[in-house]
């Protein structure tokens, strides 16, 4: 057992009977258990339920969990239920008594872990209401952990940054992005940094552009209202699009320590080109989707036709972007990033198109020749594969593209927000956002934002089941590229 497995903690998850706590939060919580942890948890939300309802919800959200073993009943008994509208003030008192009891009845030291997964208004009420009653006033350690998204602009986040940091200190914040405690997003950094043979050619020089794709088959489902007014732009390029490229392109760190990671991410954040208003057009793309018909064959609605969005809504739920990292290492090496939902299929991968040899001797030659690439497949399968030219089999001199795999799926590693709140416990926020890294993706958000208001910017619509606008394709046509098809998606 590590040391940080023998952290105890009261976890007081706000949002407990929330979409994302059945759905994530639980079966994270049970893998960690599983793995000697010592915590107990208080769950709020507004609606009257009883504790034994709350644990109900529980093993109902873990009914369909493959790793259930029979000590769920004395998992659940580990969770307690208090009700609690969170704006206001005087429901604090009692949560502090429920707070001090399961911290006595457990042994859990006043360690506290506050995990806001709660509509964003009110990450900044809930912080100061901790303090006014006193339940971040312990002899433990107190952490706080902050869904996304983190703002809504630059102006925004700033606001909510200042007020979490009346309360708790930076080294105290855990701003959560799911994407950081990805396997294989996490594995850039040694996919690149402990191989030779990659980080020598790891730039301008060998690397003709990057794409980023993430895309999902799913509509908006349940978070319409969230949604509507957030878009994609918000709701995955300020983060998790931008945290990859962050970590596609950063230098090295001096070691591998929590800082020092993040200061290299930071530098790339800061030296992503400004989206002015005058090149918008030719580098930005919005997309919303219409009906459409799904690879399995469901016909879906459209984006304007779905339960609570609005008619004529011109929220995007796609983004296709050319974005260039203006320093040494990157100068002239577009990053192509795109993510949307309702596309033909649910992947995440990251592909290094490498520059075509100088002089090809087989050219001309009815030779399938492909430009070498480097995929980094982060989900639904886990792994690598490298795409190269070799002399066809029993053949004269012709060639034929090859690929070399390697994939992590036969192996059963932890989910995103298990390592994450793993590494929270642990007090390891190397894999959660520091605050200018935060600042400086809302700042790239927010010259897009204004561009596309000032411009006039166009929503291409899109079918259910395409990958995006015709304008997406356009984007690298016009650079004498194309979108590399994703390899590995959800069947
Ligand atoms: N769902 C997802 O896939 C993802 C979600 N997130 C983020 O996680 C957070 C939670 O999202 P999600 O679970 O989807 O949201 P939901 O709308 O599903 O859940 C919201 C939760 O907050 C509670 N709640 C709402 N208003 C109040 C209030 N005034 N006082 C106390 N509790 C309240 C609700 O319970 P009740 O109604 O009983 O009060 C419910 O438990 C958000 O920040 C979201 O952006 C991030 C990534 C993915
Ligand atoms: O943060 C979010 O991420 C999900 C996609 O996450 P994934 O792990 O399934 O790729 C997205 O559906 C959601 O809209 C967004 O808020």
């Amino acid at each position: 057992m590590s040391e940080g497995n023998k952290q105890a903690t009261t976890l007081i998850l706000f949002g407990a009977t929330g979409d994302l706590a059945k759905r994530k939060l639980y079966p994270a919580l049970y893998r960690l258990y599983k793995k000697q942890n010592h915590f107990a948890v208080i769950g709020v939300a507004r609606r009257d339920i009883s504790h034994d309802d709350f644990r109900a919800i529980i093993q109902e959200s873990l009914e369909n969990y493959t790793h259930r073993d029979d000590d769920i009943q004395d998992f659940v008994q580990k969770f307690f239920y208090y009700a609690l509208d969170v704006k206001e003030t005087e429901g604090y008192t009692g949560l502090k008594s429920l707070c001090d009891h399961v911290d006595s009845e457990f042994g859990l030291k006043e360690n506290r872990m506050f995990y806001l997964s709660l509509a964003p208004e009110f990450f900044a009420p809930v912080t100061l209401n901790l303090q006014a009653s006193g339940l971040t006033d312990n002899s433990g350690w107190k952490k706080l952990v902050i869904e996304k998204p983190f703002g809504r602009d630059l102006k925004s986040a700033n606001e909510l940054n200042e007020a979490i940091h009346n309360v708790f200190k930076e080294d105290e914040i855990y701003r959560i992005d799911h994407y950081l405690g990805k396997e294989m997003v996490q594995n850039i950094q040694v996919i690149r940094f402990a191989n030779p043979i990659f980080e020598s050619i790891w730039n301008n020089r060998y690397i003709s552009n990057v794409q980023i794709t993430s895309s999902e088959t799913l509509g908006v489902g349940e978070r319409a209202s969230y949604y509507d007014h957030t878009g994609a732009l918000m709701d995955m390029v300020q983060n998790h699009m931008l945290q990859m490229v962050a970590l596609t392109a950063m230098e090295p760190p001096s070691r591998f320590e929590t800082e020092d990671i993040r200061d290299e991410k930071v530098k790339v954040l800061r030296s992503v080109r400004q989206i002015t208003t005058d090149d918008i057009a030719g580098h930005i793309i919005k997309g919303q989707y219409t009906r459409g018909t799904m690879p399995n064959g469901n016909v879906v609605k459209g984006y304007r036709e779905e339960d609570n969005i609005k008619e004529k809504s011109m929220t995007e739920t796609f983004v296709a972007a050319k974005l260039f990292i203006d320093n040494f290492r990157w100068a002239g090496v577009p990053f192509y990033i795109r993510t949307g939902k309702r596309m033909t299929v649910k992947s995440t991968e990251i592909v290094i198109q490498f520059k075509d040899a100088p002089q090809n001797p087989y050219f001309n030659n009815f030779n399938d020749i492909q430009p070498n690439l480097l995929v980094i497949h982060v989900q639904p399968d886990e792994g690598l594969s490298l795409k190269l030219n070799a002399k066809k089999f029993s053949s004269s001199g012709d060639t034929m593209p090859i690929t070399m795999e390697f994939s992590n799926s036969d192996l059963t590693g932890a989910d995103a927000y298990e390592r994450l709140i793993q590494d929270c416990l642990n007090g390891d926020s190397t894999n959660f956002t520091r605050w200018d890294e935060v600042a400086l993706s809302w700042e790239f958000v927010d010259s897009i934002t204004k561009a596309w208001n000032e411009k006039n910017i166009p929503l291409d619509r899109y079918e259910s089941g395409s990958m995006g606008p015709a304008s997406a394709y356009e984007l690298l046509d016009k650079d004498g590229l194309h979108w590399w098809p994703l390899t590995k998606v959800e069947k």
